[in-house]
């Protein structure tokens, strides 16, 4: 045959192994094989967008019943999987944890957080995990966390007077929302950088200003998913908002560094306190004890991962709770019996005297079942093709977990619509990240670090609270008849706050 005949056959040939695959479509036999999971029918362009509802944790819930504990959507253009089952949550955070190390693009904590570069959002690499052991080792240590008890002894006696002021005055009925958001927000900003939000001289705006900030990044940016419509960000003033609110913090947090350079607030400790976060960043900036160096974008950023991550979460679950124990008065009775036997005679309950308080224990791990702050976690991106149980998932697939839908699945728990603390006296079920049936912080690599500190602002804080109050419902409300609407946000909290009655005991 003449070689122009071969060369003729040759192209035809590679003609035919190209439009084969690209462009018609047809699977070659390694496709056939790869089985994807089931999803629910999607629109052009928004995919289904329009099926995430106001409280995305319970419309994939619903979804899930129908199409599986692992299904994939299209949020837009992007492939999103969601996984609400046990075995799927195990095998994303433990079997396969590396591949789902990463986080996904969020343009909105770019522009707020120094081109994510805090622990939360970081993709994952080395830069992630330099800054993530500087917040291991180093700012939330088990150590570290018991030189802040001072601080959060401290800040819960003020909140425990605040109550009792109420107490005296005439209109007795309390926004423990706001008492609680107080608390929780005051400690943090004391260990973060040694003052509260009213120490500032500018207390007022920086308070208004970290609420913008966790209100942008718990908004939704349709740019993220549709990226061509991205400009509309510029025309609905989303753009504008987070600019602004990046730059006001810059200023403030420049601002506490270049005091803190001048003054070296190092010598100035007294005996007994505990470093805060910017002269301890301060101190590991140059890189001596990390073997890297801190940029001061990082430094920054790593202070704004503190309230970002630990104000909202931790007063959220305190509020669910005394929520649950206004609905529930035997769950509250035996809470009583328990606090107030351990703290016979005692002026204030002390992080020494919660060791014995297994029931308060119960409470908050059937708080954070039941109401997860974080129900879809933090969402993850696969960075690598990676099987799911018997399904095949691409690279670059961002995954939610549903805690909320796995912390009331039948499978793992009897009668999982009933707030019933006692289920975890005699379990040694933990929030810690080893039982994937109660996953509140996530597990594994991108587990939180903050667990140990959440846990014990929110167990001194509740033990002092029905320590020292009778707590009941303004007058004419029952318990059954609470509204209990979930509002989202960076965490899902009561739609309305949470209005109570205390009266101090003994009276
Ligand atoms: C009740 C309170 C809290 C809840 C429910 C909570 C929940 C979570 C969850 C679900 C994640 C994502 C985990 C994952 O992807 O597997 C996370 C990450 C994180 N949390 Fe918490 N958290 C709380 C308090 C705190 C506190 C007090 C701090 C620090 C002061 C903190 C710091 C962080 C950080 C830095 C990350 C990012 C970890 C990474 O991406 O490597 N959290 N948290």
């Amino acid at each position: 045959m003449e070689l122009i005949h071969w060369y003729f056959l040759l192209v035809l040939l590679f003609v035919f192994i190209f439009f084969r695959h690209k462009w018609f479509l047809i699977p070659s036999n390694t496709e056939k094989r790869l089985l994807l999971p089931p999803s629910p029918r999607k629109l052009p362009i928004i995919g289904n967008l329009h099926q995430l509802g106001s409280l995305p944790h319970r419309s994939f819930h619903k979804l899930s019943q129908k199409y599986g504990p692992v299904m994939l959507l299209h949020l837009g253009s992007k492939p999103v999987l969601v996984a609400s089952s046990v075995d799927a949550a195990r095998d994303i955070m433990k079997t396969h944890d590396l591949v789902w190390s990463n986080r996904p693009k969020s343009s909105i904590a770019d522009g707020l957080l120094y081109g994510s570069k805090d622990v939360a959002y970081a993709s994952y690499g080395e830069y992630w995990r330099q800054i993530r052991s500087v917040g291991v080792l180093h700012l939330l240590s088990n150590k570290r966390v018991q030189s802040y008890r001072r601080v959060r002894e401290e800040e819960t006696s003020k909140m425990v007077e605040n109550i009792r002021q109420v107490c005296d005055s005439s209109n007795s009925v309390i926004n423990l929302r706001e008492v609680l958001c107080c608390m929780t927000n005051n400690i943090i900003s004391r260990v973060a950088i040694g003052r509260t939000y009213d120490e500032a001289e500018s207390g007022i705006a920086l308070k208004a200003l970290l609420e913008e900030l966790l209100i942008l990044l718990g908004t939704f940016n349709i740019g993220d998913y549709i990226p061509w419509l991205k400009w509309l960000n510029k025309f609905n003033g989303l753009d504008a908002r987070v600019k602004k609110v990046a730059k006001d913090l810059d200023v403030f947090l420049e601002s506490v560094i270049e005091e803190r350079m001048i003054t070296n607030k190092k010598e100035e400790y007294r005996a007994g306190e505990a470093k805060d976060f910017v002269d301890i960043l301060l101190e590991i900036q140059n890189g001596k004890e990390t073997g890297f160096p801190l940029p001061r974008d990082s430094l920054k950023a790593t202070l704004l991962d503190s309230f970002i991550a630990g104000t909202d979460s931790t007063y959220t679950t305190l509020e669910w709770t005394m929520t649950e124990l206004l609905r529930h008065p035997r769950v509250m009775a035996k809470l009583h019996d328990e606090v107030r036997q351990l703290g016979q005679g005692k002026a204030e309950i002390t992080e020494d005297d919660l060791g014995n308080m297994q029931y308060l224990k119960a409470v908050i791990k059937e708080t954070l079942r039941f109401h997860s702050p974080a129900p879809l976690l933090v969402p993850r991106e696969s960075m690598e093709d990676v099987k799911l149980l018997d399904y095949h998932i691409p690279a670059k697939t961002q995954v939610f977990i549903n805690a909320w839908a796995i912390g009331r699945d039948p499978l793992s728990w009897d009668d999982p619509e009933e707030y019933q603390p006692e289920r975890f006296l005699n379990s040694d079920i933990d929030v810690k990240g080893l039982n994937f049936e109660l996953i509140p912080f996530g597990a594994g690599r991108r587990g939180c670090p903050g667990i140990v500190f959440a846990i014990m602002v929110n167990e001194l804080a509740l033990a002092n609270l029905v320590h020292k109050f009778n707590f009941a419902l303004p007058k004419g409300i029952k318990g059954e008849d609470l509204d209990m609407t979930e509002c989202n946000g960076l965490a899902v909290r009561r739609k309305l706050p949470l209005l109570a009655v205390a009266t101090p005991w003994p009276s």
